[in-house]
């Protein structure tokens, strides 16, 4: 069964009033993973659905949720699918798909039946998905680490040094409006996304993973002249408003998992905001 929760898009100005609780409660997702279930967050932030599948020791289909009144959950929709846990697959319309760990499926628009499993219940796959309302069917695609392209950027000097992997990017995989990738910080590293970046044209989604026990990232959030923290434990997410800049520092070593939807398909457009400017 799907579990879902709601969240409605917040303006700019309402925003510079929230305190702790409400800027977790509007932009923090604290549970992404639940045992056999499949969890998501329908935002209305270009209604990106947030969420993740854990099959254990049984078969977890993906099933429409009420917010859609879709006959099926990819009727109008793709989806994206990142695996942070064990081996596992993914069983589409019939046709199944290994993904081992740190492996992606792209689905796109009318596949009928998704359904996961786990190679090993010992060790369950872990499927942190993005989904977006799609306006036609691009073909399914799995995607590796070694399809993907890599941006390295940052260096040990401005403790930033990490690798961009694009997953779900123009060039690999054809998409409606979904991007994804997963950014891995070199050891030593804590800063990710600094310099800070906005783009109104897009939304997105961070997912933090591998955190280590105990420790946390810092998510800053806001325009750069208004900026907020949240933090955020091991697995999970944040939903960063097209007026928000997203960005993060560790106290420990950690990966996350982007996610985008909105105007254009163009990782590169974004605006910069240099850290001696920002508030
Ligand atoms: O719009 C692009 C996204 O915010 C991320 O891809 C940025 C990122 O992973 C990083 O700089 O570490
Ligand atoms: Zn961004």
């Amino acid at each position: 069964m799907n579990i879902i929760e709601e969240r409605f898009a917040v303006h700019v100005d309402d925003y510079k009033h929230y305190d702790t609780d409400k800027l977790r409660k509007h932009f923090l997702i604290e549970k992404i993973f639940a045992a056999n279930e499949v969890l998501f967050t329908y935002t209305h932030y270009e209604r990106i659905m947030v969420g993740g599948a854990m099959p254990v020791d049984k078969k977890v289909p993906l099933e429409p949720v009420y917010q859609q009144k879709a006959d099926f959950f990819l009727e109008r929709r793709e989806l994206g699918a990142i695996n942070v846990g064990g081996a596992g697959a993914i069983t589409v319309d019939g046709e199944r798909y290994e993904i081992a760990s740190k492996e992606a499926l792209y689905i796109g628009r009318g596949a009928k039946e998704v359904v996961f499993e786990s190679n090993d219940a010992g060790n369950p796959a872990k499927f942190y998905m993005n989904s977006a309302p799609a306006h036609r069917t691009c073909p399914i695609k799995k995607v590796g680490m070694s399809d993907a392209k890599v941006l390295e950027m940052g260096s040990s000097d401005t403790c930033n040094e990490r690798k961009i992997n694009q997953l779900l990017i123009s060039g690999v995989v054809e998409t409606c409006q979904l991007q994804m990738g997963m950014t891995e910080l070199q050891p030593g590293s804590i800063w990710n996304t600094m310099p800070v970046h906005t783009h109104s044209r897009r939304m997105e989604a961070y997912f933090y993973f591998n955190i280590p026990e105990e420790q946390a990232v810092c998510h800053f959030m806001g325009p750069a002249d208004e900026t907020r923290h949240i933090w955020v434990g091991n697995e999970q997410a944040i939903v960063s408003p097209p007026w928000s800049m997203h960005s993060g520092v560790g106290t420990a070593n950690y990966t996350f998992i982007w996610g985008m939807a909105g105007e254009n398909l163009d990782y590169t457009d974004m605006d910069f905001h240099k850290p001696h400017t920002l508030k």
